[in-house]
């Protein structure tokens, strides 16, 4: 066979393997690339590894997370474990190459970040050995393998994904890895093109939307749209662990916090607020799980809930559905309205009552 034949049976065979893969990838693809905008608007960053022409595919994801696939739209933060050659050297010769990417993710990775692990025999015992740390480390792992996904799938955990290319031949199984880098950054074009993080990490004061309009065009296209809202007056651990369950329901969280006029016609006391509705703002926009704070003057967030439209209403406490202001109408959307128990039982007016026997 001469090498012209040869090549058109590489292309036929590169083809057949993509067609093959399409069947039982397109969809894994489409929720890992889900999976991965939801982290990301979240403020976690990828970090990704593979020896190889997967180094390579490794710093190809990087780059165009950093800057950019097909479209123009946001940095996001990814890093190449594969380029530093003094950091890779040195842990290399001190140590020993298997842990020249578990040494980095110990270093660099955070709980909830995403360790993209690249390898086409799954054996790679310096991907493995990432894999385990990022593990430790309360991140997530996102798989491309090959063959029988060797050791690495074994090592994977129910909140991993594995994208495995239906292949034995090393070069075919690295050509669709590109194929699904792409696919990755696709939806990620599409996912923050359309709707961009309005704050970066660290910057929570972006979080803070007062005026509501501008608010309903940045929250329009992240839904399902959780709406909560409270006075939230001194944050205790039972308000965090709330708002984080009520992020979990959907892609984007608002919180409604009531003005000081409207606070002090609860009737909480002469005092109450304590904290000004600025500071009270500030403090929720600092929480991870929340994306967007706004104020309400009225008596109730009815009016906030009409302009907003959320797909779902939540609630702290003990606050039964049927007194939830707003719940026919996100009901009547076809939402869902839900209350969420304090798993910590703590309450401002008891943590106050507690400051004042201490100071008298
Ligand atoms: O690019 C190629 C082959 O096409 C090679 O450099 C290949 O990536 C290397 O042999 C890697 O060490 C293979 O590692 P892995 O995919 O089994 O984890
Ligand atoms: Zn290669």
């Amino acid at each position: 066979m001469n090498l012209e034949t040869r090549l058109r049976s590489v292309f036929a065979a590169s083809a057949a393997v993509k067609l093959r893969a399409v069947d039982t990838l397109a969809l894994p693809l489409a929720q890992a690339s889900e999976r991965l905008v939801g982290r990301l608007r979240l403020g976690h960053q990828v970090l990704a590894c593979g020896n190889g022409g997967s180094a390579g595919d490794a710093q190809h994801l990087a780059s165009e997370l950093v800057n950019r696939f097909e479209q123009t739209r946001q940095a996001l933060p990814a890093i190449a474990l594969t380029t530093d050659s003094s950091v890779l050297t040195a842990i290399a010769n001190d140590d020993c190459y298997e842990r020249v990417f578990a040494r980095q993710v110990e270093a660099l990775g955070r709980p909830g970040d995403c360790l993209v692990a690249i390898s086409t025999s799954g054996n790679s015992a310096s991907v493995l050995q990432a894999v385990s740390a990022a593990q430790a480390r309360g991140m997530w792992v996102l798989a491309l393998t090959g063959r029988d996904g060797g050791k690495l799938a074994a090592l994977l955990r129910p909140d991993d994904l594995e994208l495995r290319v239906p292949d034995h031949n090393t070069a075919r199984i690295q050509e669709v890895h590109l194929l699904l880098i792409h696919g990755l950054c696709l939806g990620i074009d599409a996912a923050f093109v359309q709707s961009p993080v309005a704050a970066a990490p660290g910057d929570s004061a972006a979080k803070i939307q007062s005026d509501w309009q501008a608010l309903a065009g940045l929250v329009a296209g992240r839904r399902p749209l959780v709406f909560t809202n409270g006075v939230f007056d001194i944050l205790h651990r039972g308000h965090v662990r709330y708002l984080e369950e009520a992020r979990a329901e959907g892609v984007c969280l608002v919180v409604g916090v009531n003005s000081d006029a409207s606070a002090r016609r609860l009737g909480k006391g002469p005092d109450r607020p304590i904290n000004p509705q600025a500071d009270r703002m500030a403090v929720l926009a600092g929480l991870a799980a929340v994306d967007f704070v706004t104020v309400f003057d009225q008596d109730t967030p009815l009016r906030l809930i009409e302009s907003l439209a959320p797909d779902v209403l939540v609630k702290g406490g003990d606050w039964p559905v049927a007194r939830m202001v707003g719940a026919d109408l996100v009901q009547a959307r076809g939402g869902r309205v839900l209350s969420i128990p304090f798993r910590h039982e703590r309450s401002t007016t008891a943590l106050l009552q507690r400051i004042r026997e201490v100071q008298s």
